[in-house]
């Protein structure tokens, strides 16, 4: 098989090398005596000649190559752990996935491809050329090493000028994003023209160095005519003087002149593809890192038991952020969450709460300590199976464009409208899901925008619900959320008696019938109990609520 494309390759890299031979063959029967076989049989092989030539077929392999790239780099990338992401910045890693994943599909298609068949073609062009009059080759060649510094220098100034555009370019979009994105922002604060001339500045950037890239190229063509005129016109004269000698004929000479044109084309893309795949070797040594890359979470445990009570267990945590390793978070932190319970975390901001989410997660690794799910390490858990019965509902809730329905189901492949419809309801989403236009089938627009915040927390609230979590946790949902919706949700979450709750709250009444409240202050668990123990106690519970009373946080005190 590999014979057999390795012959198919040789046939179409060297088949439009013969054209300019059998041009100036046709010219010299035309010039002769007229022997119709013989023209005949010449345009014949001119025809077969081109025919093999089409060998930009292989195009078509380049972007299935790409496509393949991309998504296994993208499949790779969204494997990692969260850290991963707070560490890379998003410019970088869309980078890799379109600039990168592209040179790479460039130079290992097209750049080896056109590679081979240059060179195959240049080497079998300038065998022929020699054929037709070696004096007139080694006159071509001297050429060569003049085109190629030429080319060169060329090349490395144009490919710095491109990709300094591109930067330029990427500078100019993210400006306009900004604005577009935040366009409420500017509205209010009237910098519409500030932000106009912030665009018009970096539009403007870019320009100035597409006029440079645009100099270069045009001196760059200039001294590329100059020199290919000056070898025509020393190769017109001295191929004269070889006619005139009978050393060749005016076809011998014809096809020359059209060797030594291709001759130097060739030359000038081996250079270019040669810098080109120095470059790309670069670009695929960043995408073949993530593609390699094994995230620091794992997500290789294999245990998904029949009956699974929900109980967690915090055992002696000690955690930071990979972002800021020297910065502990959680110390010595201890908590043990009863299956059929609802416990609340409150404590003032930044000690801590939404750490102890993200741990339960697996969105990082704590660096001591362990969490358990029913005595069983979380990590040894199968994670599609562990993301199933944990679910969380976020302070700000992400929804993806695509219906509300689609958003509900979000990752079950197999849930039923009416599964969807009995979630909305316990979110009390339902209603207003109904009065829309098209019901369930509405488009929720870009990160929800079509929505308001508190539609789309109970969006997600359903969300959670659908998949009937053992462990569900609600990271402060209540702020965009009504009285009425607020007592819903609560009266629906209550109506699943086995179910592990855990609240995050900093309106404190949301909370006071939880089973435990807990008061997580410098990454520690300061003080726990009932609501009534602990204002009894009159601890760091209790004076949490005088300060949010006095501040007027928590007016239904
Ligand atoms: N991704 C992160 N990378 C680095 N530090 C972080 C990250 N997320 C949070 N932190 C820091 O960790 C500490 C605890 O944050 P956490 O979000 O857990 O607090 P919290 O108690 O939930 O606060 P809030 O009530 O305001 O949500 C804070 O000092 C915060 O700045």
């Amino acid at each position: 098989m590999s014979l057999f494309i390795g012959t198919c390759c040789v046939c179409l890299f060297s088949g439009e090398m013969f054209i300019p031979y059998y041009t100036g063959r046709v010219i010299d029967i035309l010039g002769s005596q007229y022997q119709p076989n013989e023209f005949m049989s010449a345009l014949l092989f001119m025809e077969i000649s081109l025919t093999f030539s089409l060998g930009g077929l292989l195009l078509c392999a380049i972007s299935a190559y790409t496509c393949r790239i991309k998504v296994k780099l993208f499949g790779a990338l969204t494997k990692q752990e969260i850290g991963f992401f707070e560490t890379i910045k998003t410019g970088e890693i869309t980078s890799r996935l379109s600039r990168d994943t592209n040179l790479m599909g460039r130079t290992v298609c097209l750049n080896v491809n056109v590679l081979l068949r240059t060179f195959i073609k240049t080497l079998g062009m300038i065998s022929l050329m020699m054929n037709l009059s070696w004096k007139l080759t080694f006159l071509v060649l001297m050429e060569t090493p003049i085109t190629g510094l030429i080319q060169n220098i060329y090349d490395t100034h144009y490919q710095r000028l491109s990709l300094a555009m591109q930067d330029s370019m990427a500078l100019a979009n993210e400006a306009a994003n900004e604005a577009v994105s935040g366009i409420r922002v500017v509205r209010s604060f009237n910098t519409e023209k500030q932000e106009s001339r912030r665009y018009d500045d970096r539009l403007m950037d870019t320009h100035i160095l597409k006029t440079r890239r645009d100099t270069v190229r045009a001196v760059y063509l200039l001294g590329r005519r100059l020199t290919g005129l000056a070898m025509q016109v020393f190769m017109l004269y001295y191929g004269r003087l070889f006619i005139r000698s009978g050393q060749m004929t005016t076809g011998n000479l014809v096809s020359f002149i059209l060797y030594q044109s291709n001759l130097g084309q060739s030359i000038r893309t081996l250079t270019y593809i040669f810098g080109d795949m120095l470059n790309s070797v670069g670009a695929a040594g960043k995408v073949f890192e993530y593609l390699d890359r094994k995230p620091n979470v794992s997500t290789e445990g294999k245990l998904q038991p029949d009956q699974l009570t929900g109980h967690i267990s915090f055992r002696h945590l000690n955690f930071a952020y990979p972002a800021c390793p020297n910065k502990t978070v959680l110390q010595d932190f201890s908590l043990e969450l009863k299956s059929g319970q609802m416990t609340a975390l409150v404590g003032p901001s930044g000690e801590g709460k939404s750490t102890c989410v993200s741990l339960l997660q697996r969105f990082y690794e704590p660096q001591d300590g362990e969490i358990l799910m029913d005595s069983e390490p979380l990590k040894s858990y199968d994670h599609r199976f562990l993301h199933k019965k944990i679910a969380v509902v976020n302070q700000e809730p992400v929804l993806f464009s695509g219906s509300i329905r689609d958003n509900i189901a979000y990752g079950l492949a197999d849930c039923s409208l009416d599964e969807i419809q009995e979630a909305a309801r316990k979110a009390n989403a339902h209603d207003f899901i109904e009065q829309l236009e098209k019901g369930y089938d509405t488009e929720v627009g870009e990160g929800g925008g079509q929505l308001s915040k508190s539609e789309r927390q109970r969006i997600a609230i359903a969300r959670a619900l659908v998949r009937q979590p053992q462990v569900l946790i609600l990271d402060e949902i209540t702020s965009s959320l009504d009285t009425e919706s607020e007592n819903k949700v609560q009266q629906a979450l209550a109506s699943c008696p086995n179910q592990t709750l855990l609240v995050i709250a900093h309106r404190l009444k949301t909370i006071e019938k939880a089973d435990q409240i807990v008061v997580v202050s410098g990454g520690r668990v300061q003080e726990r109990g009932t609501h009534q123990e602990l204002m009894d106690r009159k601890g760091s519970y209790y004076k949490l609520r005088e300060k949010l009373f006095t501040e007027g946080n928590s007016p239904q005190r």
